[in-house]
């Protein structure tokens, strides 16, 4: 594993210490920056032996602990003293604008995705890395993902890619599998876990050769795609079935992928032997993209179907749909076939009128949580992060219940979909926090003043974003 890199995981650590610590701090003790590593260290620069021995003394187990809980592997810091001429460089949160974004980039790969093997008859062409935007909702997904394309079977394995509807799990691990398929002999399989389903009864009914050929066919992929796992709840014989081709490849180092709509600790009537072998991996999860990451993939969608769009209507899509891309995609595909049934220009206006419903629809007026956690946080002098961590303190729990409460009060979101924003918490959790904040207005009636305070600040702030 001599060009294995650390990166990803050291810029996500520091954006999780960011989180944790308070903003002076982190400032004055993390003015440090990856250089690079090896396969049991990670190399960083810092500006002074003073600060070295300071961060050595006061952050290198902590940060030793962060890089364990994201990797599962005890890689140690080595600090290089390096003096700079430059401010120290701390990542920012993305000042929201009202103009058009910059282009993203997409995940461009080094190695060439275009060979003249055939396509691979299980996955889509198109989903690969050179076409997958890479925003703050899915850097670490997508640079993971990257990582074991170069490297299956080797570092992260099981990989699993959870979160909501149509925000690009089936397109990622895909993309892994066309870039192995690409680029090596390996054998690649992908299936969607209601087809490993059943196929597995279909096999089973056939009598034992075809139930011996299923089992062979999986046990020996060198690379599994299951996509959608959490449609194996409650199919508990497949479950069994997929235990055992689980434990065949990972004993022979063969690279698993799964995705799912939830964390693995929110399925439900799945066997816990089952869910710890995924868990022993790495989970990562794919959040909502933001207005410039959906622009960013208008743009590439537009392009792709060699279409002309103004850069204004495309601006007015991507701030008017925000719950996912597939409904991004969708809204685009109206105003396109649109356009060539009238034979007539998209405009703003054409766009306007042609998307009405859809920028009406509940779904796209759903306030985010993100948008509730940044309100409230504010309101209580928290960063948003403070919300989603495991910290208990009281000062953190009861805006944290707040929230939680909010959130129920005007999304449409679910428990278990609010409980997913807070740090992948339980649904169980949320109506607690529920509970708990009904409780306290019928002690403390002027709660109730201060949530329609937070409600109507919600709301101007999601109208100006
Ligand atoms: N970052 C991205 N860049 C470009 N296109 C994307 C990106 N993320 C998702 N898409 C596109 O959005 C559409 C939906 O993605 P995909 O099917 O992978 O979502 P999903 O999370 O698997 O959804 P589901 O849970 O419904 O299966 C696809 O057309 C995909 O190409």
């Amino acid at each position: 594993m001599a060009d294995w890199d650390y990166e990803i995981f050291w810029t996500e650590t520091i954006k999780h210490i960011k989180g944790e610590l308070e903003e002076q701090e982190f400032a004055m003790w993390f003015n440090i920056e990856y250089l690079r590593s090896t396969e049991r260290e990670l190399i960083v620069a810092v500006p002074s032996s003073f600060y070295r021995d300071q961060v050595k003394q006061r952050y290198q187990s902590y940060i030793e602990n962060k890089i364990r809980e994201l990797t599962g592997k005890d890689l140690s810091i080595q600090f290089e003293v390096q003096s700079k001429k430059d401010p120290p460089k701390t990542p920012a949160a993305p000042e929201k604008t009202e103009s058009l974004p910059e282009q993203k980039k997409p995940a461009r790969e080094t190695k060439s995705q275009k060979s003249a093997k055939q396509n691979h008859s299980q996955l889509r062409k198109d989903y690969i890395f050179d076409n997958y935007v890479i925003g703050d909702n899915n850097n670490f997904a997508s640079n993971a993902a990257m990582a074991i394309a170069r490297n299956p079977g080797d570092a992260y394995n099981p990989f699993l890619i959870y979160g909501g509807v149509g925000l690009g799990k089936t397109h990622l691990m895909q993309a892994i599998g066309n870039y192995i398929y690409e680029n090596s002999d390996q054998k690649v399989i992908y299936i969607t876990a209601e087809s490993f389903t059943n196929e597995f009864i279909h096999a089973i009914k056939e009598g034992p050769s075809k139930a011996a050929a299923f089992k062979n066919k999986y046990r020996y992929a060198d690379v599994l795609l299951i996509d959608d796992i959490h449609f194996l709840q409650k199919k508990y014989e497949t479950q069994e079935e997929l235990f055992h081709t689980f434990n065949a490849l990972y004993d022979a180092k063969k690279q698993i992928v799964f995705t799912c709509d939830r964390p693995l600790s929110e399925l439900k009537n799945f066997s816990d032997r089952l869910s710890n072998r995924f868990g022993k991996g790495l989970n990562v999860d794919l959040q909502p993209p933001d207005y410039e990451t959906r622009f960013a993939i208008l743009k590439m969608k537009t392009e792709a179907r060699g279409v002309n769009i103004p850069d204004e209507v495309i601006a007015l899509v991507s701030k008017n749909v925000s719950s996912n891309i597939r409904d991004l995609e969708s809204a685009l595909i109206k105003l396109i076939a649109y356009a060539e049934l009238v034979g007539k220009p998209i405009t703003v206006e054409t766009a306007q009128q042609q998307l009405k419903d859809v920028f009406a629809s509940p779904r796209q007026t759903n306030m985010s949580i993100e948008t509730i956690q940044r309100v409230v946080a504010d309101y209580f002098s928290l960063s948003h992060n403070d919300l989603k961590s495991k910290k208990r303190t009281q000062n953190i729990v009861f805006p944290r219940q707040l929230s939680m409460f909010i959130a129920r009060e005007i999304t449409e979101y679910s428990t278990t979909e609010v409980g997913q924003s807070f740090g992948g918490r339980d649904h169980t959790t949320v109506m607690h926090a529920c509970q708990k904040i009904e409780e306290r207005i019928t002690a403390d009636p002027s709660l109730e003043s201060t949530i329609q305070t937070l409600i109507r600040m919600i709301k101007e702030y999601s109208a100006k974003s």
